[in-house]
């Protein structure tokens, strides 16, 4: 509770499933209905993740209403450094703005933008670099220093030109293209410029919310500091130094002690583990003790019996095998256990395609879906998706009251009418609504080409209004990833319907409630489920492990901790990896977690190898 009320910048750290998230969402109701973020200030709390966002707004919501929470505003990093950019493009020196119709560029696309900038710069010395060198090289040179540019020497002269390259195109055919670690740099060069916007936007958040905090880059914290160093601003930040599995992505190690010290922040401590059962806790123990040193006594919840929690190691001799197990014991717990496909995941370190295609097949066999949740996971928190696959659902389904109210709650807003006062508006809007899904409805059952659902889809979209869109969701405002949105919604739309050739069961299956879940460690963070099945707890897996023990030791407690009640770790002699010509799996670098999966006495070890000889 001391948490929840305190009013002071705070850090706290807290290990999995202590409760962080939920306090943050405790703290803002508290802050809301108490007006201690008096009206009509703001709380904005920054995620890493579009889920992670989504999920904290939601818990606001349902419990102070929709009303209240129009205070709070949740964003990732990447959505708050876009729109500070677009909202004050005008703000930035002439020599930094770019194009105001830039493009993002993203994971692949990034890498190859970026070197094509470089190239067209004319960094001839550092094509002869290799591939890798050359790539970290590109990557870390455009973002590493802040704005403006040193352009002393030639090595800085060639950034400079890459940047102007990036932000504003080169005739003939290249398009201006900004990854989100330089919009970041973009836009603390802005607030650090023009002190009026810094002042606006203290002005604007009297509360300002920080999750996992541990995995804040160097960049990400310097946005920070621009904006609300030595401001009113109150800040708290969670987080935990254990789940800090993103230095690879910059994430500053010493974030926890700089916060501390350039905010004066207080730390708080949290002991509860609120998800998992005693006998998993039991191994986060060990695993924490051994990253740590210091003693840890972290409490359970009362809802789970001193015995509660199931931990089974399964060995096999090849993957095959792995996966007619996988798949067989999958099925017992949907039938026998009554669980849902979405209680259980599947985890990997990485290569979800690669570790999960067998498994995928055999799950097939018993009627099982399950997919790679990469591809969905953040295309599905998206608002313009989620009220596009809303409305489908409730044309479709009737009974589905939930998309209703969902629906009819965003229209509301959209148009700007109030419950209380425009009776007449809000009773023609449903009217009208009504007969718009039905005629969704009818449209649904003519569609037999791709080019007819795209009509549908579209006429969806017209009934909303464009411009009703981009104002009510001002990230679909710049650039063409709305539209991109809208494609890949049509295609998996399309896809699923071939497959099943039911409408409904198409969008419910897009949506994935009929689907378990395979994704990586990394995917996983923040998440729960009942049971949790780690593929591959192997050296071919942590391939790295050597280098970045204490990296890959959080990357397991991760995992570990995703579990509320039962975890599985598997290891296959024989796999193929499609990156390594060799198919013999080892774990022998990372004994230790072997080691600490027995030192903990409740892992019991079930060998499928001597059962297929
Ligand atoms: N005070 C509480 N009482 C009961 N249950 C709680 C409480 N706080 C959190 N929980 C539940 O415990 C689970 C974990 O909470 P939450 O996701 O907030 O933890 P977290 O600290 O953010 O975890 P992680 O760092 O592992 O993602 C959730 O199911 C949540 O509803």
């Amino acid at each position: 509770m001391k948490a929840v009320i305190e009013n002071k910048n705070t850090l706290i750290i807290a290990g999995p499933g202590a409760g962080k998230t939920e306090l943050l969402a405790q703290k803002a109701c508290y802050l809301l209905e108490t007006n201690t973020c008096p009206y009509p200030k703001k709380i904005l709390a920054i995620s890493f993740k579009r889920d992670a966002a989504e999920n904290l707004a939601e818990r606001v919501e349902r419990r102070s209403g929709k009303e209240i929470s129009k205070r709070f505003v949740s964003k990732t990093y990447d959505s708050f450094a876009k729109q500070l950019l677009d909202n004050f493009l005008y703000g930035l020196p002439e020599k930094y703005r770019p194009d105001a119709d830039y493009m993002i560029a993203i994971q692949n696309r990034q890498q190859n933008d970026i070197r094509q900038a470089f190239n067209l710069a004319g960094a001839v010395s550092i094509l002869e670099l290799s591939n890798t060198e050359y790539n970290n090289l590109l990557n870390e040179r455009l973002i590493e220093q802040r704005l403006p540019l040193n352009e002393e020497n030639q090595s800085g002269l060639i950034v400079k030109k890459a940047w102007d390259i990036l932000l504003r195109g080169q005739t003939p055919d290249f398009s201006p293209a900004l990854s989100f670690q330089m919009i970041s740099r973009l836009a603390e060069y802005l607030i650090r410029s023009n002190p009026l916007i810094q002042k606006a936007l203290t002005q604007t958040y009297s509360h300002v919310f920080l999750d996992e905090f541990q995995d804040t880059t160097d960049i990400q914290y310097d946005l920070l500091r621009a904006c609300f160093h030595k401001s009113s601003s109150i800040i708290t930040a969670v987080g935990d130094n254990k789940q800090r599995i993103m230095l690879w992505a910059r994430a500053k190690k010493d974030v926890f002690e700089a916060f501390k010290e350039n905010f004066s922040a207080r730390e708080q401590r949290l002991i509860m583990n609120h998800r998992s059962a005693p006998r998993l806790v039991e191994i986060q123990k060990l695993v924490y003790s051994y990253l740590n040193d210091e003693e840890h006594d972290v409490k359970t919840s009362k809802k789970w019996g001193e015995t509660d929690g199931l931990s089974e190691l399964w060995l096999f001799p090849d993957a095959e095998r792995e996966a007619e197990v996988v798949a067989e014991k999958i099925n017992s717990f949907l039938v026998a256990e009554n669980l849902k496909p979405r209680d259980i995941c599947i985890l990997v370190k990485q290569l979800p395609d690669t570790y999960g295609k067998m498994i995928i097949n055999s799950l097939k066999e018993y009627g099982i879906t399950a997919r790679n949740e990469a591809v969905y996971q953040d295309f599905l928190k998206e608002d313009i998706v989620k009220l596009i696959l809303n409305i489908a659902s409730c044309a479709l389904d009737k009974e589905d009251t939930e998309s209703w109210i969902y629906l009819l709650d965003i229209l509301k807003i959209m148009r700007g009418y109030n419950s209380s006062r425009d009776f007449e508006k809000l009773n023609l809007l449903i009217r009208e609504t009504k007969e718009f899904l039905k005629d969704i409805y009818r449209s649904f059952q003519d569609i037999n080409s791709k080019a007819m659902l795209t009509a549908v889809i579209w006429k969806v979209i017209n009934f909303l209004n464009m411009s009703y869109i981009k104002g009510f969701y001002p990230q679909y405002k710049q650039g063409h990833f709305l539209d991109e949105l809208i494609n890949k919604l049509i295609d998996f739309i399309w896809n699923e319907y071939n497959l099943s050739n039911e409408w409904i069961t198409s969008i419910e299956n897009l949506k994935g409630v009929n689907s378990i879940p395979i994704m990586t460690i990394h995917k996983s963070k923040g998440l729960e489920y009942d049971t949790v099945i780690f593929i591959g707890l192997e050296d071919g897996a942590f391939w790295n492990y050597i280098k970045q023990r204490e990296e890959d030791t959080c990357s397991f407690f991760v995992a570990l901790s995703r579990a509320k009640r039962r975890i599985v770790f598997t290891f296959s002699q024989d796999r193929k990896v499609s990156s390594s010509r060799y198919t013999m799996q080892k774990r022998e670098s990372i004994k230790s977690f072997y080691e600490i999966l027995s030192r903990s006495k409740v892992v019991k070890e079930i060998d499928f190898v001597k059962d297929s000889k």
